[in-house]
């Protein structure tokens, strides 16, 4: 349970500390804490054992053996929740050697399938070894490794996790949705399978993703597993292979598209928040086209945000923002970064708007300053250089085409090569979401050499592993130890000799999406504002210490994800009060949410956050 530290308690008003002490104290009467509430359980016997929410195995005391028919259903050795983990960790160092397929397969994907099995009989425990050992798990259970787990998810699937809505349940999605058995739900990560990190259309393989996601939701910001919920709407696939694999598990036909495909995801929203009016719905992995237009269609209703766009927008801002800092600059010079962009998709057009707008802000928010902000861009596609010249151009990378007037003094025209632009606007900043693996070529970190920043920045964001435009040791090794670097998926440091580390961050949006979702469900805001983004971008930014900072290390290590995930949290709480926007949760009712201070609401918000510990477990008949 949480504890309210000496320095908080000093400087509190008295009401104050009796309430939060009551809210530590009494978690049935404030807070969730549904790891220390008894459960009632109108099951007994192997439906116990079988349920993978409340099995504890070997764990089950004599007691409880007793009360829930559970006697002789087990070894007799009742072992402690620690020594289970410890045995179940051995034999995963062991087995993690052995389970691989052939020579093809690989370790990570063995040890995905391990802990999948545990997660399937054992979700408490799976979350606590994903918690304990999250540097090492992250990368199974998440990007990059999740990617290769919806390529071969067809061989792996073994029992249904999520639910799947597809074309052929048009008309039925409202009844549907009653099917899944927790009456509660906080948090639902949906995708269409379009576009599943730089790995293109997986289809309804793409489940792999949202389930990935949301394990996240659980380790990083305490959301309870028991109320999160995987979705895959299936609406087709384009990918010619699935198409023609008898082995897919989806519906073999092409993509619904249009009208027809925007009616399958209303008819979705409905249903879901229909039932479970409270909850929030991350968008992830949609094929750019729809991304932007669906985010547009719900945002000012429903309680919802992508990921693609708007938390990679706010991890790029955190990281552009630490690479000022890192130049030994304020963060207000931040306008004054030249960035170049590689790639117009969902993540790239995302990061460009939201930092542009952030630049115009620091700027005076008026129409020099967004003019000026955007100036500082210039975004290269698979068709080079984006600019007015451009024919049928994409109307969201429309204001950021670099404009006529400028490409003369800058030798620049339509369709320039990624390198011509570097060489010619030697930028502070190269970013890259394009998905094309190795996209920072020699050539283009040979021209990121002229970049007028004394330590220029690379950002190679794009997922999984090979995607990523350059690697750590690449980037160290053409433009020497002060470089930044920062990539999507996770890389080593770099020994560059003589006791010197080249720093390689990971920049993805895990940093902030945990911290969105969880803050917005315990501000009760019924909507997610550009303000709450915004707060969750900038406490990230802030959370890197200045020595970090001056050492290029812009984002903080996985292991304080649980840590950096709480204070995001709290921000996006605090600008849901001040936006008016915050309508409490449970017994927090916004009056009271509006009288906690910033340490308060960090309090809040840790006291709310589910640990994975046993729950006490009490049977009722029907
Ligand atoms: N690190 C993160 O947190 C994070 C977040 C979101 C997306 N991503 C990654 O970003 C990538 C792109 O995602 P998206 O949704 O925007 O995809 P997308 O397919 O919609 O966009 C890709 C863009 O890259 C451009 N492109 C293709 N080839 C190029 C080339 N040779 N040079 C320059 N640009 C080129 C395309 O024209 C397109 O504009 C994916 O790999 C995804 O995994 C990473
Ligand atoms: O899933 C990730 O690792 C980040 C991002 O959402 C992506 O699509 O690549
Ligand atoms: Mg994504």
């Amino acid at each position: 349970m949480a504890s309210i530290s000496r320095n908080l308690r000093r400087s509190l008003a008295p009401d104050r500390l009796r309430r939060l002490l009551l809210l530590s104290q009494h978690p049935r009467e404030y807070v969730t804490a549904e790891c220390h509430r008894p459960v009632v359980l109108h099951k007994r016997g192997p439906d116990i054992l079988h349920d993978p929410w409340f099995n504890r195995g070997t764990a089950f005391s004599m007691t409880e053996r007793d009360r829930l028919g559970l006697r002789g259903l087990l070894p007799p050795n009742v072992v402690s929740s620690q020594q289970q983990i410890d045995r179940f960790m051995l034999d995963l160092k062991r087995l993690q050697r052995y389970a691989k397929d052939g020579p093809s397969d690989t370790y990570p994907l063995a040890k995905w399938r391990i802990l999948n099995r545990l997660h399937d009989r054992n979700e408490t425990m799976y979350y606590k070894v994903l918690i304990d050992n999250i540097e090492e798990y992250a990368p199974i259970v998440y990007t990059p490794t999740v990617g290769l787990v919806c390529q071969n998810y067809s061989g792996l699937f073994r029992r249904p996790r999520g639910m799947y809505f597809s074309a052929e349940d048009r008309g039925e999605m409202m009844s549907m949705v009653y099917n899944w058995p927790a009456d509660q739900v906080d948090m639902i990560v949906v995708t269409d399978g379009s576009r599943i990190l730089g790995l293109g259309d997986l289809g309804v393989h793409g489940i792999g993703i949202a389930i990935g996601k949301l394990d996240l939701y659980v380790a990083a910001a305490g959301i309870n597993p028991q109320r999160v919920l995987p979705v895959m709407i299936d609406v087709g696939t384009n990918n010619e292979k699935l198409l023609k694999d008898p082995l897919y598990l989806g519906l073999q036909e092409h993509r619904l598209e249009g009208d027809e495909y925007v009616s399958v995801i209303d008819e979705f929203m409905e249903a879901v928040f229909t039932r479970w009016p409270n909850v929030i719905v991350q968008f992830e992995d949609f094929q750019s086209k729809w991304a932007f237009r669906l985010l547009q269609r719900y945002r000012k209703t429903y309680r919802m945000f992508n990921d693609d766009v708007q938390g990679t927008a706010g991890v790029a801002i955190a990281g552009l923002l630490g690479a000022v800092r890192a130049q030994g600059r304020p963060m207000i010079d931040f306008p004054k970064q030249r960035i170049v962009v590689a790639g117009a998709g969902s993540a790239g057009i995302g990061v460009v708007n939201a930092a542009s707008r952030t630049m115009a802000r620091m700027l005076g928010n008026n129409e020099v300053a967004f003019e000026s902000a955007r100036s500082q861009f210039w975004i290269v596609d698979a068709l080079g250089l984006i600019t007015e010249d451009r024919e049928d151009i994409d109307p969201d990378a429309r204001p950021f085409a670099r404009r006529k007037s400028e490409l003369g003094h800058q030798g620049l025209s339509e369709g320039a090569s990624l390198v011509e632009v570097v060489k010619k606007v030697k930028p502070d900043v190269i970013l890259g979401l394009s998905a094309v693996g190795g996209l920072f070529s020699e050539e283009v970190l040979e021209a990121l050499k002229d970049s007028s920043s004394s330590r220029p920045a690379i950002f190679a964001m794009s997922n999984p592993t090979k995607n990523a435009e350059c690697t750590p040791g690449e980037a160290f090794s053409i433009l020497g130890e002060k470089v930044i670097f920062a990539s999507g998926s996770p890389f080593h440091d770099v020994d560059l000799g003589d006791g010197k580390i080249g720093h390689s961050n990971q920049g993805n949006n895990m940093y902030l999406f945990p911290g969105i979702g969880l803050g917005t469900l315990l501000s009760g805001a019924r909507v997610i504002s550009d303000g709450m983004l915004q707060a969750a971008a900038e406490r990230l930014a802030s959370y890197m210490k200045e020595e970090e900072v001056l050492e290029g290390i812009i984002y903080p290590p996985i292991s304080r994800i649980r840590d950096i995930t709480k204070e995001v949290a709290a921000a996006v709480v605090r600008e849901a009060v001040a936006e008016d926007l915050a309508e409490g949760y449970r017994d927090m009712d916004a009056h009271e949410l509006a009288r906690l201070s910033e340490e308060e609401t960090i309090e809040y918000v840790k006291t709310n956050m589910w640990s994975p510990v046993y729950p006490t477990i009490i049977y009722k008949k029907d």
